[in-house]
């Protein structure tokens, strides 16, 4: 069950803009739907706790993220969610396998580059990936890249998985073979989705449940 109810208002100079979010839904696939500049990538800052709402509330199952009124604010990693950002973010000087690492490194020491850890190769071979883990993310394809930063996502076992715009970046060829291997890690993990799309076929695929984004309104 997740449970959002916020506002918050942005401003830069003399502009504003203000993010009125308000859903309910026990869904296992939930897709943010809305034009560009709508307030989706806002919405999923302010559930994975990048951004702080100005008032509200933010639950998932029984825990409480963010209350405003009873001053909760939980920190991005107690929340345990796992981001797949728009440009998936790896670090272009790591190899494959140390941008897997990554995500369960607690140092900021870089992982290994010759040993690669048992729980990477499992996300090696269960992103089919395996025959990539020495290269630069520079030497990738778009596909090959998510699949990484997919990798460095769910090795850290996260309870709620955010994707934003997942397949911006992927040649239209490519578009279903990802969204199935995503439905398909979503299923064997058992772990709820929220997906930002503007695609109309991202969303009739994802959308169990269809939140609409217009103009910072987040309703569904
Ligand atoms: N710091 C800020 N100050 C003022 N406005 C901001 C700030 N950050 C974002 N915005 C505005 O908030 C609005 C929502 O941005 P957001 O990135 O959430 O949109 P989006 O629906 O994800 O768009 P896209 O699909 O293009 O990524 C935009 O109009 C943007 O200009």
């Amino acid at each position: 069950m997740l449970k959002v109810q916020f506002k918050k208002t942005l401003r830069s100079g003399k502009e504003s803009f203000t993010l009125s979010a308000a859903f309910q839904t026990s869904a296992d696939r939930i897709v943010l739907f809305g034009a560009s500049g709508a307030g989706k990538s806002q919405t999923l800052r302010a559930i994975a706790g990048l951004t702080k709402p100005d008032e509200g509330c933010i639950q998932f199952k029984e825990q409480t993220w963010f209350d405003h009124s009873n001053f909760i604010d939980l920190a991005p990693p107690k929340r345990k969610v796992g981001f797949l950002f728009q440009d998936y973010a790896l670090f272009p000087h790591l190899t494959v396998s140390q941008n897997i690492a990554f995500g369960l490194t607690k140092t900021s020491v870089n992982p290994s580059k010759k040993t690669i850890l048992p729980e990477v190769a499992t996300w090696l071979d269960r992103l089919n990936i395996t025959n990539l883990a020495h290269l630069l993310p520079s030497a990738l394809s778009g596909g090959q890249r998510q699949r990484v930063a997919l990798a460095r996502t769910l090795i850290t076992s996260p309870q709620l998985l955010l994707l934003d715009e997942p397949f911006a970046a992927v040649d239209a060829g490519l578009r279903q073979q990802m969204r199935q291997v995503i439905s398909e890690l979503q299923q064997s993990l058992n772990i709820p989705l929220i997906m930002i799309t503007h695609d109309p076929e991202d969303r009739d695929y994802f959308g169990e449940r269809i939140i609409h984004c217009e103009q910072g309104y987040i309703h569904g």
